[in-house]
């Protein structure tokens, strides 16, 4: 994680028996103030909650649209400090919470501590995600001692921020852009109590936002504009379902994870409970592509469906997956977005030119691509 190494954190046996606890819980936090601060945030503080009793010891997450372009740490989890606020109109429209950036994030700069509320996960992307993503933040403090008034308002603000994207200092400017002209606005949600509870890291996810990207052209101009990471808890990822369809009103939504047969698994069952039209066609290929790759891919319930202008498609987990199911979806992706809405054009799919629409050498790519790695997680 960033900012945040070394940590170190170990039970350390009680001599004396006659204490109730035999442990004591002893924590290495990093020397640098920022680091330092973060972690303690980040571990202790759930520590010390769950000590005391409380069933949900983890610090509050909430959504926020990001006001400036941030870069993801290629090979990190990152906690960038932010000032977050509820506005009237977080830039889609709607009411929400926004984020803004305390500064230049090197962990011996205490400034970058000292307004924050916020911590911002920044998924480990390699690139920059646009002004107007969406992502989760962690609250690290009292949110009503926030200076709001001072600030300008929230359409002022994000209209500069995002008509202004040359004013930043990233270097990959043609992606902030991208993302405000982009027909296709794509959201990816990981679906993992692994990656959640922070026990692994992500790499679906970060995999997932550069197939997309990749494949940006072909799907008419697709951009990754929200991301987030959901336990296999129905409730939770019905309930990010339904905001980025109907809030956010995201053209296209996959889901990384949870659609195997263990008790947990639970993505395709909340999917199906906020769907309004089945689409049984995607599922279909994505199988029949994968079994391709895997005979583990028919253990694989992922389904597909459509909420209002809202494409959601369920993903295997596996990081490999969502590249082999892009490939496999790719040639009709487009085609299905736009009649998703409601473009009468694209009604007609002979329409399509013939080459375009088979799949013959695309597939031979992705199985390459995905080689490395291929097979059943579970094995030994
Ligand atoms: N095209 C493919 N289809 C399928 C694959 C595949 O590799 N390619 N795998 C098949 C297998 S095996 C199973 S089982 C089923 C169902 O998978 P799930 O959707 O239930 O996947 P999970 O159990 O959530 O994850 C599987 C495995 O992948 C790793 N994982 C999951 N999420 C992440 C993450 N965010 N970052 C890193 N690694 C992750 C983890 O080891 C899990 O154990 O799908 C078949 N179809
Ligand atoms: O559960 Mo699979 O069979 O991910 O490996």
């Amino acid at each position: 994680m960033k900012p945040g190494k070394p940590l170190t954190f170990v039970e350390i046996d009680r001599k004396d028996t006659s204490k109730p606890s035999k442990t004591v819980l002893a924590f290495g936090l990093p020397g640098n103030p920022v680091s330092c601060v973060v972690c303690f945030n980040l571990f202790v503080v759930p520590a010390i909650r769950s000590l005391f009793g409380w069933s949900n010891p983890h610090l509050p997450r909430v959504h926020v649209r990001l006001l400036h372009p941030s870069r993801g740490d290629p090979h990190r989890q990152e906690f960038h400090r932010a000032m977050i606020r509820w506005v009237p109109d977080d830039g889609s429209g709607r009411p929400g919470y926004v984020a803004e950036s305390t500064g230049q994030q090197t962990s011996s700069r205490l400034l970058s501590m000292k307004s924050a509320n916020a911590l911002l996960e920044v998924p480990m992307v390699g690139q920059t995600l646009a002004a107007g993503t969406s992502m989760q933040a962690i609250l690290i403090s009292d949110m009503s001692s926030s200076p709001f008034d001072k600030l300008p308002t929230a359409s002022n603000h994000l209209s500069y921020h995002f008509s202004s994207p040359a004013k930043s200092a990233s270097t990959d400017l043609s992606q902030v852009t991208a993302s405000q002209n982009s027909e296709i606005k794509v959201a990816i949600l990981t679906v993992s109590d692994t990656v959640s509870s922070g026990a692994g890291p992500d790499r679906s996810g970060p995999r997932a936002i550069s197939v997309v990207n990749s494949s940006s052209e072909k799907l008419g101009g697709a951009t990754v504009v929200a991301t987030a990471v959901v336990p296999d808890d129905v409730e939770k990822i019905k309930n990010i379902l339904v905001r980025w369809s109907d809030i956010d009103r995201v053209s296209l939504i996959l889901t990384l994870g949870g659609t195997g047969f263990t008790p947990r698994d639970v993505t395709p069952e909340a999917t199906k409970s906020v769907i309004e039209k089945e689409a049984p066609g995607l599922a279909f290929v994505m199988l029949q592509e994968s079994l391709k790759v895997t005979p583990f891919a028919l253990l694989s319930r992922a389904a597909a469906g459509i909420r209002g202008s809202t494409l959601i498609i369920n993903m295997p987990g596996n990081p490999n997956a969502v590249a082999e199911c892009m490939e496999a979806l790719l040639p009709a992706l487009k085609h299905a977005l736009k009649q998703i809405k409601g473009d009468k054009r694209e009604k007609h799919p002979r329409h399509v030119p013939h080459a375009e629409a088979a799949p013959v050498d695309q597939w031979d790519r992705s199985f390459r691509a995905a080689a490395s790695g291929m097979g059943c997680s579970c094995d030994p």
